[in-house]
């Protein structure tokens, strides 16, 4: 927000710049830093979707900062490896990676495949729920939209949904699958380590002896509809690719009706 002149021309900043002009103006006007508006702002929004956390809220940074150099933030065409190797620059283990990336159950793509922009990352976009978790695990069976981008992007399992290059490598690679596959059965887990890693972020190079905490004000979320993740309509546990080689994959209930297909938002 302070450096979007810079910030904005790199790769993994494409389409962030529509929030940023955003909230910049109502940043300057109730004169909060940029970085206690982003931090108040996600924990507002995230709230507002059903089963979603309720992240902690501290104000009081300091808005003197400097421009980030490029290629710190992992690209989904990045490999496991490195994007666990950035992550773990900033203190976050494989664990806490995935337990990140459930912001992704209420995700969609818009700048991989601009053609099929809003495409979903699973099939229940606004609902912070496990359906993602099972969803990367599914065999993929096609691309949706007539354009692909394999650089970026893997064959998703129904039709209308995105699945990121980097999520599908993540799902299956030995170090992050075992706790990917946890969250299919345990969603409020999910939820609760998702809470933690981002309380974890929310302080990177800040004392948070410096800082008021004024959580009260972040709403409190309206419960998912189901605290268990579905198979989608038309899908077997055949087509799971279960990945983590410690524990079985679990049973999930198939949604009935014909196959699933997912809306852009
Ligand atoms: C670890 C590596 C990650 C990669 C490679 C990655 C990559 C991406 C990409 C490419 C998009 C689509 C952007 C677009 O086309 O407009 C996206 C969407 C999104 N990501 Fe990630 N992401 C990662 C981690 C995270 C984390 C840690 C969070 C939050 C804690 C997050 C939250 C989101 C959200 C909320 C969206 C949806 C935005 C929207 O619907 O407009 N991602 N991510
Ligand atoms: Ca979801």
């Amino acid at each position: 927000m302070a450096h979007s002149d810079v910030e904005l021309a790199y790769a993994e900043n494409v389409g962030v710049d529509d929030i940023v002009e955003l909230q910049r103006p109502v940043a300057l006007r109730y004169n909060v830093s940029f970085g206690d508006f982003i931090q108040f702002a996600s924990a507002v929004g995230v709230s507002n979707c059903l089963g979603g956390p309720r992240l902690e809220f501290l104000a009081g940074r300091s808005n003197v900062s400097q421009a980030s150099p490029d290629g710190l933030v992992p690209s989904p065409g990045d490999s496991v490896d490195t994007i666990l190797a950035r992550m773990s620059d900033a203190g976050f283990s494989a664990d806490e990676v995935v337990a990140l990336l459930a912001a992704h159950s209420v995700a969609a793509q818009e700048h991989i495949v601009t053609s099929i922009a809003g495409s979903p990352l699973d099939s229940t976009p606004s609902v912070f729920d496990a359906q993602f978790f099972v969803e990367t695990l599914l065999n993929g069976t096609a691309f949706p939209g007539n354009d692909s981008n394999p650089t970026f992007e893997a064959k998703s399992p129904l039709p209308g949904e995105f699945r990121m290059l980097s999520d599908s490598l993540i799902a299956r690679d030995s170090r992050t699958s075992c706790q990917w596959q946890s969250y299919v059965s345990d969603q409020a887990r999910m939820v609760s380590q998702f809470e933690a890693a981002m309380a974890k972020m929310a302080l990177l190079g800040q004392d948070a002896s410096t800082l008021v905490n004024c959580s009260d004000i972040i709403p409190t979320p309206q419960a998912a509809a189901a605290s268990v993740a579905t198979l989608p309509a038309g899908k077997t546990m055949d087509d799971i690719e279960a990945s983590c080689a410690e524990t079985p994959f679990p049973t999930l209930k198939a949604a009935s009706g014909p196959e699933t297909s997912v809306a852009p938002v």
